[in-house]
């Protein structure tokens, strides 16, 4: 297919759409004109984008956890659980969904039944089908968004869609590139061009859908500039599809300074890229996530990370935040343990929202570095793509323009490595062929020349794993043992 940042002709995704329905039994029941109907009957309280709307309007940061497990009354009673204590509810997707192996899902739902437990690390939606994701919703007082890790989430996108769901995370290159290994980059860009097509025909026919592209990537030390520039191409991708609703995300890197320059940056260059694009009358909004590398395992040093996250979030002025639990070290974490991550950040979020929010010479200059970071990689993206966006990411990708830290993807070219600076910022160690400004080089190289000396070691990939694992280990920096 040609990948071309264009609007999808209504021809076009309506011949995409019997093949994609046809991916599993459950996605003949979907019926977009009675999905719209279903969709507009839902009451302003139960819709995404009217809860951001709300937030940005009165300056507060939202709540949202995530949760999926595999049987639909155990998703009720999760979600039901927890709606008391968030502001907007998640059901995270399994990993069988996430890579369309619905046949896996099906026997994943069987053996759970017989446990009587979840055996899955998510809700297994596609399989679920209309009318379980349509019982999930309606036992539900607060809005509810799809989250997973999919790059083929065209079907899983229908069903939840038509359901009820308000919003959905993801796009074409974060759900790939830290998710998968070899799925060709123009593919997975296509598959999500078609998703967000669909927002569009929602949006067009009344109903603003939420969309959210995941901002940490592979969570593990990504500099803000490389996740602001996936942001802000996803946000361009789905403009151009029709979507109008658009939430831009950020995970913690855990310095103060940098990480509230990043959520007030990613903002200001999405308002920036997007207004220049010729999009108008469009709702931005951010999200923070809470520490998305490695958890402490004692649960009380947890909940030190998940503050810090809360705090951070509310000092920056996100529109939401991602919860951490203090199970995070375990895996899935029980609805008590969740529960816990959400008090503990609505204590901390309750004790900032009133207090002015913090500006200082630092938090300017970081801004300024991120800012000019994300205009030189994402000129020559443009550059590259001669006016297709959507090529031009393909070949940033291809050529080393564009890298994601620690990614599994054989289309990234894993070079460019960051460390943590004296103070925990994270700074560019290796620039690999990113075409960030040679000052700015230079003012990464200092920050790092600064901890080597402190350290009295060489900057190193060395110090790059100590910062890998210093979180876990209960500090910021990865300092020499
Ligand atoms: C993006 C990765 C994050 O999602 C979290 N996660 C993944 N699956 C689930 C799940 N099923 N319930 C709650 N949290 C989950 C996991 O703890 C990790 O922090």
């Amino acid at each position: 297919l040609p990948l071309e940042n264009k609007a999808l002709s209504r021809d076009a995704f309506e011949q995409e759409r019997e093949q994609t329905l046809g991916g599993w039994p459950t996605g003949a029941d979907v019926n977009f004109e009675e999905g719209v109907r279903y969709q507009l009957d839902l009451p302003p309280e139960k819709r995404f984008s009217e809860a951001m709307r709300k937030a940005d309007e009165t300056g507060a940061t939202l709540l949202q956890p995530r949760a999926g497990v595999a049987l639909l009354q155990e998703q009720i009673e999760l979600l039901t659980g927890l709606q008391d204590v968030c502001d907007v509810l998640p059901t995270t997707i399994d990993a069988y969904t996430r890579h369309n192996r619905y046949q896996e899902a099906d026997v994943g739902i069987a053996r759970s039944r017989e446990a009587g437990r979840s055996l899955m690390n998510g809700f297994p939606a596609v399989n679920h089908g209309l009318r379980g994701c349509r019982e999930l919703v309606e036992a539900l007082s607060k809005p509810v968004q799809v989250r997973h890790g999919t790059p083929d989430a065209r079907l899983l996108a229908e069903i939840t869609l038509a359901a009820g769901f308000t919003s959905y995370e993801g796009g074409g290159i974060c759900y790939n590139i830290p998710y998968a290994k070899s799925v060709p980059l123009a593919r997975s860009i296509r598959h999500w061009q078609y998703c967000d097509r669909l927002v569009g025909l929602y949006e067009e026919a009344g109903v603003r859908i939420n969309r959210e592209p995941f901002g940490p990537l592979t969570g593990t030390l990504v500099p803000p500039f490389v996740s602001h520039c996936v942001m802000i191409l996803e946000g361009l991708l789905a403009l151009e599809q029709g979507v109008r609703c658009i939430t831009l995300g950020y995970g913690q890197a855990g310095n103060l300074v940098q990480d509230i320059a990043a959520i007030r940056s990613l903002r200001e260059l999405g308002e920036e890229f997007f207004s220049a694009a010729g999009y108008e009358g469009y709702q931005l909004s951010t999200v923070f996530h809470q520490w998305m590398g490695g958890f402490p395992e004692e649960e009380s040093k947890a909940y030190g990370v998940i503050c810090l996250g809360a705090a951070a979030a509310s000092l920056a002025g996100a529109t939401k935040v991602i919860v951490k639990t203090p199970h995070e070290a375990e895996g899935v974490p029980t609805l008590a343990a969740n529960r816990d991550g959400l008090k503990a950040t609505r204590q901390m979020i309750n004790m900032l929202s009133e207090q002015v929010k913090p500006t200082s010479a630092e938090i300017e200059l970081e801004t300024d570095m991120i800012k000019r970071e994300v205009r030189a990689v994402l000129s020559k993206v443009f550059e590259l793509g001669e006016g297709n966006i959507a090529v031009g990411t393909v070949r940033a990708f291809e050529s080393g323009v564009m890298d994601i830290p620690f990614a599994p993807a054989q289309a990234n070219a894993g070079v460019l490595m960051p460390v943590r600076d004296d103070h925990g910022a994270l700074r560019v160690l290796e620039k690999g062929n990113s075409p960030l400004p040679d000052d700015v080089l230079a003012f990464h190289r200092d920050k790092i020349d600064e901890r080597a000396r402190s350290e009295g070691r060489e900057a190193s990939f060395k110090m790059v794993v100590d910062d890998v694992n210093a979180i876990s280990d209960g500090r910021l920096v990865g300092r020499p043992k």
